[in-house]
């Protein structure tokens, strides 16, 4: 096993294997499994063979982020795991340095792989018995062992693993319906085991279908939320709070919410924190893009887009029979400087222009047609549509 490396939690430094600071004090939070010492094993040194593509598969991007990089976030949500213990290949060790460095991830070790998943795990435990001379990971008393190509799990369902572990015994069911590991650990650790049964979440990456369905389940999550931006401009009952009811219509499982952006941004920050990644930014009767060019800078301030990629639309709200509409054309097309800028930041940034006519009924349809091209940039995150501009 090549010594470790280990980022402390709160800075994104990699330094040798040093003592663990994750999740220091356990019992903390009300459905910790009090006063244990635990820690995670997650292997990633396989080469993913039935995947068929060169990339392993842990390091396969999934929405533009590495498959091991949505584990790691899951896992870290976890406080009462106290170390992370990572196990890669010495050839993918820079690779995953790189990802633990992009993505901020905290207290992260790193451990040489075996041939086998086994040895892999039995590398990882090495490094968590606390008897290496390099070693300073404090000895836990329950190790989670979690592949890390199994994004999706909840912490209750880790808390489950963590009490049986600690309460129950062997049974004849646990030995006829367990894996090969656990009738390893029964084998040569003299331990006792307990099967749980898992959510469907937990299921396992293995062929290129499973990143496409991976990336689906991920853009329908972080597509919940959606903040429309009003204009400040903007009268009470005008197109901003239109749109929002057409939207809410549209999208009936979705949380759609308005704000006018306060004096100091203080309430778009507040939304930015509560990790929103779908900002509809209001522009009535205006071809300018200070509102949106106002969010964008809040988002790029903010490190929201470092983990998903976050999807503005920037709404212009344009009365076609006031003149025609290539006139405006011209400032509109800032869209696409703007959304080069913005995609290095990894935010989507498109343009949608909606009739704001006089006459209600064709303002309805607009504003209908409207609310399915923001459900659709959002639900679907595409890049392609970056700097587009679409008329509803
Ligand atoms: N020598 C190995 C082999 C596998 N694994 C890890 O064990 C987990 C589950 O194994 P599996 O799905 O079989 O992964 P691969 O071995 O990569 O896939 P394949 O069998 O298709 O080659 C994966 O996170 C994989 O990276 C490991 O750490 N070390
Ligand atoms: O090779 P398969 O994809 O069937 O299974 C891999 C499993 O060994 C692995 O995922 C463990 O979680 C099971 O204990």
């Amino acid at each position: 096993m090549e010594p470790a490396v280990r980022g402390r939690r709160g800075s994104t430094e990699l330094r040798p294997l040093l003592s663990g600071e994750r999740g220091a004090q356990f019992g903390a939070s009300a459905s910790s499994p009090s006063a244990l010492a635990v820690a995670a094993v997650l292997p990633a040194g396989g080469c993913g063979e039935r995947m068929g593509v060169a990339t392993p598969k842990q390091f396969c991007r999934v929405l533009g982020r590495p498959l091991i990089s949505h584990t790691l976030q899951a896992l870290e949500r976890v406080c009462w795991i106290k170390d992370i213990v990572v196990v890669v290949t010495g050839e993918n060790m820079e690779t995953m340095k790189s990802i633990i460095q992009k993505y901020q991830h905290k207290g992260i070790s790193l451990v040489e792989a075996g041939a086998t998943r086994h040895r892999s795990i039995f590398n990882g435990l090495k490094a968590l018995a606390g008897d290496q001379a390099y070693c300073r990971l404090s000895r836990p008393e329950v190790v989670i062992i979690h592949d890390a190509v199994r994004p999706f799990f909840e912490e209750d369902d880790l808390l489950k693993v963590v009490r049986a572990a600690r309460e129950h015994g062997c049974s004849g069911y646990d030995l006829e319906f367990g894996t090969e590991c656990l009738q390893l650990a029964l084998k040569y650790c003299h331990a006792n085991a307990k099967l749980v049964e898992g959510s469907p979440d937990l299921w396992k990456v293995t062929y290129k279908r499973d990143l496409y369905a991976a990336e689906s389940i991920i853009k329908e999550r972080i597509s919940q939320k959606i903040c429309i931006v009003m204009d400040m401009k903007e009268e009470k009952e005008h197109a901003g709070y239109l749109l929002e009811t057409v939207l809410k219509n549209e999208l009936n499982h979705v949380k759609v919410t308005s704000v006018v952006p306060c004096h100091d941004g203080s309430n778009i920050q507040h939304i930015i924190l509560e990790q929103c990644y779908s900002f509809v930014c209001m522009n009535v009767m205006t071809t300018d893009f200070q509102n949106t060019q106002k969010l964008l800078g809040m988002l790029e301030e903010s490190n929201l887009s470092v983990l998903y990629p976050v999807v503005v639309v920037s709404v212009h709200f344009l009365d076609f029979e006031l003149g025609p509409l290539s006139q405006k054309m011209e400032s509109l097309m800032w869209i696409r400087k703007f959304a080069v800028e913005v995609k290095k930041r990894n935010i989507l940034l498109c343009g949608l222009i909606i009739n704001y006519s006089q006459d209600e009924q064709k303002l309805q349809e607009s504003l209908r047609q409207g609310a399915v091209i923001i459900a659709a940039l959002i639900k679907e995150r595409n890049s392609a549509l970056l700097g587009q501009l679409l008329v509803a």
